[in-house]
């Protein structure tokens, strides 16, 4: 079965002519979410099912993934940790910090940190970094998905705590949760504007896409934090 590494931990798999996004399993013989898992050559591999995921949407839209084996990632809207799971697989020397508000949805991603040691669970409010803030490290990526109607301001004042100079921020933005009338491309493109110049940091953004067909009305952005080296 072919094997290609689309990015650092994160693999296309073809299985009989049908191309299969996945990452290594951390756990062998553990799936999630019910995943298929699949073994090759003494490796372990879980199906990552993009429209489960936006990260997993932004691999199958070739954005850049800025995720390293030995990253420090702070997400943000972890859920009971689907896509933070293969996260976990990918960070096989780094460690993720998977911040949820709901107690309900923390009580199974709890579960999943007992399996695996580099994620963090916290029970908090994206909206107040300042109560996670001395549990939390400096991070090279920050991955949000929280589906808040401010969103933008949520990735602006955690990047401003936590975000590494040079680190990058990745967002999905849900048009739905910021207006559900107007249109989608009008609403992306004033959450960029903010991004860029709405508060008191600045973001250079690098790559957008929406994420169709995976995720209707959403859009996947990288960005940079902007850092004017001359002062
Ligand atoms: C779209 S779901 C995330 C799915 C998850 N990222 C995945 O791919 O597996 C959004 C999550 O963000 C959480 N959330 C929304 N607002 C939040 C906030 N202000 N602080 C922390 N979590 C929040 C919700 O409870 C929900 O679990």
């Amino acid at each position: 079965m072919p094997v290609r590494e689309l990015s650092s931990g994160i693999y296309e798999l073809d299985i009989d002519d049908r191309k299969m996004l996945a990452t290594r399993n951390m756990i062998p013989g553990m799936s999630v979410y019910g995943e298929r898992l699949i073994t090759e050559d003494d490796t372990e591999y879980r199906q990552w099912d993009p429209s489960r995921s936006k990260l997993g949407a932004m691999v199958l839209k070739n954005f850049d993934i800025p995720l390293k084996s030995d990253s420090i990632v702070l997400y943000l809207g972890a859920a009971s940790g689907t896509t933070v799971s293969h996260v976990s697989d990918i960070l096989t020397d780094g460690l993720v910090y998977a911040v949820e508000f709901s107690p309900r949805t923390m009580r199974d991603l709890i579960q999943l940190c007992d399996q695996r040691p580099n994620i963090i669970p916290i029970l908090a409010d994206a909206n107040k970094p300042q109560s996670y803030a001395h549990i939390v490290e400096k991070a090279d990526v920050i991955f949000q998905d929280v589906a808040q109607p401010n969103q933008a301001e949520i990735a602006a004042i955690n990047s401003k705590y936590f975000l590494e100079e040079h680190g990058h921020l990745m967002l999905s933005i849900k048009s739905r949760s910021i207006d559900t009338v107007a249109s989608p491309k009008k609403i992306f493109k004033e959450e960029v504007r903010k991004l860029e110049s709405g508060f008191d940091i600045e973001f250079e953004v690098l790559e957008r896409k929406e994420l169709e067909p995976f995720h209707e009305d959403h859009l996947g952005l990288v960005a940079k934090m902007f850092v004017d080296d001359e002062e």
